[in-house]
């Protein structure tokens, strides 16, 4: 059972385009002040579909891309030529920003599974500088965010970063492809959590994850009541 913690802002929008536009906006102030007070920005981002436009919108910005890290909070254990790849989507989205010399870390490494890569992908993770100064993460209408999703198998550890590294091996239930991620405490390495969702459907999913309860079978609970790392949420129907 998890609750208690302090509630999450949420930032609602009356539609998708007036929310990628207030999130890239905040996330290009961000990465100014980042660099500005700390010489670099180092930014965790969600894979999916929903933040492909914000991605996109934000790569036209001119922002101190050279300065600015990037990796994700969790990955499709896929070759970057694979449409699944999240790493691929942000290299295409933010393909300016790359251009201008932006860094980004991929998760995908040698290794038939993600258990396979865990430790290389650790190490490389350690490029990052840390606290990262924003982990934007997604949420699926069963409750799932990064790759924690309800019922998987690894899904204890990844929460609990019990291995001792950055991140973890977790096989959804269903069949899905295992996928690695990064685990809870290291996506608390950070100064700010955003979650980024659209729908009524996911609306309503949140609404009830906000409310206290157990973690297994809403795994972003894990994150909407945690109290180390300020959260806020940003919707659009
Ligand atoms: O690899 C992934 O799919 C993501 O990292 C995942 O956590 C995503 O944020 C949610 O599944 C929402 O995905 P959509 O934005 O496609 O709904």
């Amino acid at each position: 059972m998890i609750g208690g913690g302090t509630m999450p802002t949420i930032n609602s929008h009356a539609d998708k385009a007036s929310l990628v536009t207030a999130l890239a906006d905040h996330i290009g102030g961000l990465i100014r002040d980042a660099v500005a007070a700390y010489g670099r920005a180092s930014l965790v981002l969600s894979g999916g579909t929903t933040p492909a436009d914000l991605f996109a919108r934000l790569d036209g910005y001119d922002l101190p891309w050279d300065k600015v890290y990037l990796t994700l909070s969790d990955e499709r254990w896929v070759d970057l030529d694979d449409p699944a790849s999240n790493e691929a989507m942000v290299r295409r989205t933010l393909s300016a920003a790359v251009a201008k010399g932006a860094t980004v870390v991929g998760l995908k490494s040698v290794g038939a599974t993600p258990a396979d890569g865990l430790a290389r992908t650790s190490s490389r993770l350690a490029t990052m500088p840390r606290p990262y100064d924003l982990v934007l993460l997604g949420m699926g209408e069963d409750s799932h965010t990064a790759s924690f999703f309800p019922g998987a198998t690894g899904l204890a550890e990844a929460l609990s970063g019990a291995l001792g590294l950055a991140v973890a091996a977790v096989t959804p239930a269903g069949g899905v492809p295992a996928r690695i991620t990064l685990t809870l405490p290291e996506l608390l390495r950070s100064r700010a959590v955003a979650l980024l969702i659209t729908g009524d459907k996911k609306k309503a999913v949140l609404d009830a994850a906000l409310k206290p309860g157990p973690v297994e079978p809403a795994p972003v609970r894990a994150v909407l009541h945690q109290t180390q790392v300020p959260v806020s949420i940003w919707w659009a129907p």
